[in-house]
């Protein structure tokens, strides 16, 4: 994608936002959700839960990658997603991003956003990011140039990517610096950063966005150890700020990801075959038949 493309994104957005009918009932820019005034377009979180996914099937040519999968995410939850290889699982990230259309089920941003009535780019305009597996930054450009782009292609009204940076914008690019750990290396060609750069690079591209979601699929794939544990340290960091959804097979990984008493799904073809903490899910009968039997 080049600088062109994101700011034509960032104004078809802009004009899509603008030619969204009406919810239900409406005061000025806000509407009215169970009773709370939400900005207009905003997920409506006061349940507590970010993301409901309900009966989802998709079929490819009659085999179903998903297969009638029910999931929801809490506000804030870190979730880790596991499951052998074909379980669905990169499918299931597909459908919350609008890229694939299941033929059945519901899937819903907060309680009140049908994902499934809304295009890629406006589910990411309403706080979905997404990390594929392989980093996409913008190599000839420094790391604080890819900060910046993603922050003025996330932006309205002054989308333009020739307005000035503010002092706000400029606070919030050395927050994400040093977050992702790339603080000294502001100035350095995104091509001469690390694969574990990168990836941290493309993470801090999504933060700049402010997404409520984010979907990391195998973003440890790659990684030296040291890169491996900064990353889990990144994502302790994020979970409560925004909920996570995070896909990944380095189980050592994922139990640090965990620890406590916090939930791990377990996928396999299609359906969510398990639930619980990780030591509970590594010690279920199913779980273990389904992975060695690989
Ligand atoms: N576009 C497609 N056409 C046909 N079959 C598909 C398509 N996309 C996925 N599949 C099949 O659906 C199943 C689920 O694939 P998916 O990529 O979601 O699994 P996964 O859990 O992400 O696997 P992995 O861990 O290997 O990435 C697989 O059997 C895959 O071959």
């Amino acid at each position: 994608m080049t600088p062109e493309l994101l700011e034509a994104g960032a104004r078809q957005r802009e004009a899509h936002s603008a030619a969204m009918p009406p919810k239900a009932t409406r005061s000025g820019d806000r509407e009215a959700a169970f009773g709370r005034v939400l900005a207009s377009g905003q997920p409506d979180f006061a349940h507590g839960v970010a993301l409901y996914l309900e009966d989802i099937t998709v079929s490819f040519d009659g085999f179903k990658a998903l297969n009638q999968l029910s999931l929801t995410v809490d506000v804030g939850e870190l979730r880790c997603i596991i499951g052998p290889n074909g379980a669905g699982k990169t499918t299931m990230m597909d459908v919350i991003t609008g890229k694939t259309r299941p033929q059945q089920g519901s899937a819903s941003f907060g309680a009140n956003i049908d994902l499934l009535r809304l295009r890629e780019n406006e589910i990411a305009q309403i706080g979905i990011g997404r990390k594929f597996q392989k980093p996409t930054v913008f190599e000839p450009l420094s790391v604080f140039e890819n900060l910046e782009l993603a922050l003025k292609a996330d932006r309205r009204a002054r989308a333009s990517l020739r307005a000035k940076l503010n002092s706000a914008d400029l606070d919030r690019m050395a927050e994400v610096l040093q977050l992702t750990h790339l603080r000294r290396l502001a100035d350095l060609q995104a091509g001469l950063l690390s694969h574990g750069q990168k990836q941290w690079l493309e993470i801090g591209m999504l933060l700049m966005q402010e997404p409520k979601l984010l979907l990391l699929d195998e973003p440890v794939a790659g990684m030296t150890d040291e890169e491996t544990e900064r990353t889990a340290e990144l994502f302790l960091t994020l979970e409560g700020k925004h909920s996570l959804v995070v896909v990944e097979h380095d189980m050592s990984f994922v139990a640090t990801l965990t620890q406590g008493f916090k939930k791990v799904t377990v996928l396999h073809e299609g359906s969510v075959l398990a639930e619980g903490r990780l030591d509970q899910v590594q010690a279920n009968d199913k779980v273990v038949e389904v992975y060695l039997g690989r």
